[in-house]
């Protein structure tokens, strides 16, 4: 389809999309009027916004959301269907030769799966350790795309870890799939599942708790804000002098695609209040600078990306109806201006989903609200208007929905920057909330349970040994995290994504050596 063509259909679209009718917006249906479509819009001269707030919001005002009652993993309690198994068996099958031990099937979907593996043997590198095996069914490009991304986010602590293993080879050299990856387990699986649990219990998170994991989320922003940076102790957007160039927009942020782990400390912070919360499902993320906000192709192809649920400011916003190119090219404060703050809204449904247990509405009400976000006084629409007016969630700390609201303001310049979120949030931990952390602490064991146990990380190889294994010259590694599965990190200029892509291309057609004697080779070099 020519560019013109997507632009009218989007353009259309995206009308339906703020009605809140985008379920019923078919192409077929509305053909004549797609053809008719005045468009670029010339009257009135520009984006009009929105008008005055209701003179006094209240609870009538919203539309009451819908409570969360079931996760993705509920929903697939009847078991794989038998071409999944079918699937899965044959991936046991190759995974076998590689001494991996197949356990279950995690979830799928139409284009792939997700399985869960023990490594082979005991006590030398990762042995034991789980991994997740991601495989692509149909070739879509994706898993290439999100591979490149989690290489960006290699050193990432709030970000899932990817592992450069071996028998990634035998996947690509088998027929049964598109592509593979292997991911670090997250034993506690979806957050969904976890706002789903609560939800059935009829309570709600404590602001401690609700404070502590969005102090968790906000530190993955700060991981796809900054691509490849080195972390050495863990995000924190105070460590960055310049504002984020290269971010990688996610796109696809939502409680199922935040996984949830274990306690215990990971690099230099205790998570001993709740388990680890990391980002996963890279598979849509795009870097976005300013050269590829002007760029009318990709921002307009962009424009659809993700889940509709969870559209943007930036991508529904009418304002694109007066732009025919990039609208950020022109000008333009909100459409298509994909950035690190459209990361920042989309986390803060998720953080909306766990003060409400609800999700959001299909239609979106933006409400006009004045506030102070960190010491700027800023007026704006939000979309989070019902956290602060409609009286249903005043039990969760005010400080915290009034962030949440700001943080889903209309216009990106208007949300929180990464930097103020981190203050604000690191001064809300350190203050008086409602529950102690000892209290906080016994709940979290409560609630949370004790999965499956991990086997206790193996001693890390001397690092003669996992050179020998593929991973890069020992002067790269550091840190408990790495060592206990001796990640291998490369080192090239991250952004270059060219290298990368050439690299991957490289390898492929490089000759497997396998040393002598073993150990065997686990680790992808
Ligand atoms: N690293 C992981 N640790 C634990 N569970 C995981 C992990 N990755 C995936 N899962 C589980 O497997 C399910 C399927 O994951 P996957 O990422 O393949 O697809 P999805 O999120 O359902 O679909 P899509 O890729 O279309 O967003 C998830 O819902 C989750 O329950």
């Amino acid at each position: 389809m020519r560019l013109r063509d997507v632009q009218r259909e989007q353009t259309d679209y995206f009308a339906y999309y703020r009605m809140g009718r985008a379920s019923s917006w078919s192409r077929n249906k509305r053909r004549d009027a797609i053809h008719n479509l005045e468009f670029p819009r010339r009257r009135p001269t520009h984006w009009p916004g929105f008008g005055p707030p209701p003179p006094r919001p209240g609870r009538n005002t919203f539309r009451e959301p819908e409570p969360y009652s079931k996760s993705q993993e509920d929903a697939k309690k009847e078991g794989p269907s038998p071409g999944v198994q079918r699937r899965a068996r044959r991936l046991e099958r190759l995974l076998a030769q590689e001494d991996m031990r197949f356990e279950k099937v995690l979830g799928w979907g139409g284009f792939g799966m997700a399985c869960l593996f023990t490594m082979p043997g005991g006590g030398g590198q990762g042995g034991g350790e789980k991994v997740v095996v991601k495989i692509e069914l149909e070739g879509r490009d994706t898993v290439e795309k999100e591979r490149r991304n989690y290489e960006l986010m290699r050193d990432a602590h709030h970000v899932l870890h990817m592992y450069n293993l071996a028998a990634e080879e035998a996947i690509e050299q088998g027929d049964l799939a598109a592509g593979g990856l292997f991911l670090e387990f997250m034993e506690r699986g979806t957050l969904e599942k976890w706002i789903v649990k609560m939800a059935k219990e009829r309570k709600t998170f404590s602001d401690r708790a609700l404070w502590t994991i969005f102090d968790c989320l906000a530190r993955g922003l700060v991981a796809l804000a900054y691509p490849g940076k080195e972390w050495r102790v863990e995000e924190s957007a105070m460590d960055c002098n310049e504002a984020p160039r290269d971010t990688l927009v996610h796109f696809d942020i939502d409680p199922t695609n935040i996984l949830v782990g274990g306690f215990g400390t990971f690099g230099q912070r205790n998570h001993s209040i709740a388990p680890i919360h990391k980002i996963g499902d890279l598979g849509l993320g795009e870097i976005f600078n300013s050269r590829g906000r002007r760029d009318p192709e990709r921002v307009w192809y962009a424009r659809q990306s993700g889940k509709v649920y969870l559209y943007t400011p930036e991508q529904f916003t009418e304002e694109w109806d007066w732009h025919a190119g990039a609208p950020a090219a022109d000008g333009a404060p909100t459409a298509g201006n994909y950035r690190e703050s459209m990361n920042i809204w989309q986390m803060a449904w998720t953080m909306y989903a766990l003060i409400t247990l609800c999700w959001p509405n299909e239609k979106k009400e933006p409400l006009v609200y004045s506030s102070k976000v960190f010491d700027r006084t800023v007026k704006d629409a939000t979309y989070g208007g019902d956290l602060m007016y409609s009286g249903r969630y005043d039990d969760t700390d005010r400080d915290l929905r009034r962030l949440v609201a700001q943080c889903l303001y209309h216009s990106p310049l208007s949300r929180p920057t990464l930097q103020e979120l981190e203050v604000v949030i690191k001064d809300k931990l350190r203050s008086r909330l409602d529950k102690s952390e000892e209290e906080s602490r016994a709940w979290a064991k409560r609630f949370y349970g004790e999965p499956e146990r991990r086997r206790p990380a193996p001693a890390p190889a001397p690092a003669r040994e996992r050179w020998n294994m593929g991973a890069h010259p020992p002067n790269r590694f550091g840190g408990a995290a790495r060592a206990r599965f001796g990640k291998v990190f490369s080192n090239e200029s991250v952004l270059d994504l060219e290298r990368i892509r050439k690299r991957r291309a490289d390898e492929d057609h490089r000759p497997v050596i396998r040393r002598q004697p073993q150990p065997r080779r686990f680790w992808r070099d």
